[in-house]
């Protein structure tokens, strides 16, 4: 039985190579207010370049409201949201569009448009920028569905004809169809079953090191979480009551720490890490 409170920082999450530098994403002193509900309090967080930073906390504790004003698609009531170095709450819409083609997304819902082939989906960030020639998206589009394992076979069907697992590749696809530095993933497991959602979790491990993405992740699933985070984020209290490895994080003393890791599925988890963490430093 593995003791998971008191267990040695493992290494399977830690990344020693990521460098320390300045934030990729710095959230300063922030709130945010729907009418008289206060859902963050004077929040605080820091993510820095070539991490994997997952955001967990219970159900409407604000994770979709602050991914979204990461992205500028939400202004913060008060605080700042500084994304490589500029403040994206007060940005011009021109600006934030700017700023946008150099981070990618994959939503839960909405990720591919129905009306669109899989081809037009991925080629449709690189349409907008109305600079680049047909045959370079072309080229691109097959160079990112080669990157995410979705044959050429499928670039002229319709997201209706695709499997789960096939959606969210083509939707991982068209996410980094800018070449995006920052890649922000909302629940990127959901609804797949164990094996695809293993194969989509060892995906997004390989394109995080080899495109040196920083990743930006809010998941409710355990598997998905240990296996990818170099950090976790709680959010509870309405602000972020503890950050930092896997195996720290798990250790600190918050009821919803707790009930969240502590219990019977996170056990289960933290087994199955350290059964991995106990493979890997065999091999
Ligand atoms: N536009 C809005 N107007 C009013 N209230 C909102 C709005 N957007 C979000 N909220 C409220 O803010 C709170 C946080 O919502 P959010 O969706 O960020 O929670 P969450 O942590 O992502 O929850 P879950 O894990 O259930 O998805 C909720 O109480 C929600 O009802």
């Amino acid at each position: 039985m593995v003791d998971s409170a008191k267990r040695e920082p493992q290494r399977l999450n830690l990344r020693p190579d990521v460098e320390v530098g300045p934030p990729v994403v710095e959230i300063r002193n922030l709130w945010t207010r729907f009418g008289r509900t206060v859902v963050h309090q004077d929040l605080n967080l820091k993510i820095y370049a070539g991490e994997i930073l997952s955001i967990v906390g219970g159900s409407g504790t604000g994770k979709t409201v602050l991914l979204r004003q990461m992205l500028g698609l939400e202004k913060p009531s008060r605080g700042e949201v500084v994304v490589f170095g500029e403040d994206i709450s007060s940005a011009q819409p021109e600006d934030l569009q700017r700023m946008r083609n150099h981070w990618g997304m994959l939503f839960q819902q909405g990720a591919l448009y129905s009306a669109l082939t899989v081809f037009e989906n991925i080629a449709q960030p690189m349409r907008e920028l109305h600079a680049l020639p047909d045959d370079v998206i072309r080229d691109a589009v097959l160079l990112k569905m080669n990157m995410v394992g979705l044959g050429v076979e499928h670039a002229n069907k319709m997201p209706a004809d695709l499997s789960g697992g096939m959606v969210k590749r083509a939707a991982l696809a068209r996410a980094l169809a800018l070449e995006p530095q920052l890649l922000f993933l909302d629940e990127p497991t959901a609804g797949l079953d164990p094996d695809l959602s293993d194969a989509f979790v060892a995906l997004i491990q390989t394109l995080h090191r080899e495109l040196k993405l920083t990743v930006v992740m809010v998941t409710h699933d355990l598997d998905t979480l240990f296996a990818l985070s170099t950090r976790i984020a709680v959010l509870a209290d309405k602000h972020v009551v503890a950050v930092g490895p896997t195996c720290d994080v798990i250790q600190v003393d918050h009821p919803f720490i707790k009930q969240f890791f502590l219990g019977p599925r996170g056990r289960r988890a933290l087994e199955v890490l350290d059964e991995r963490v106990k493979n890997e430093s065999e091999k």
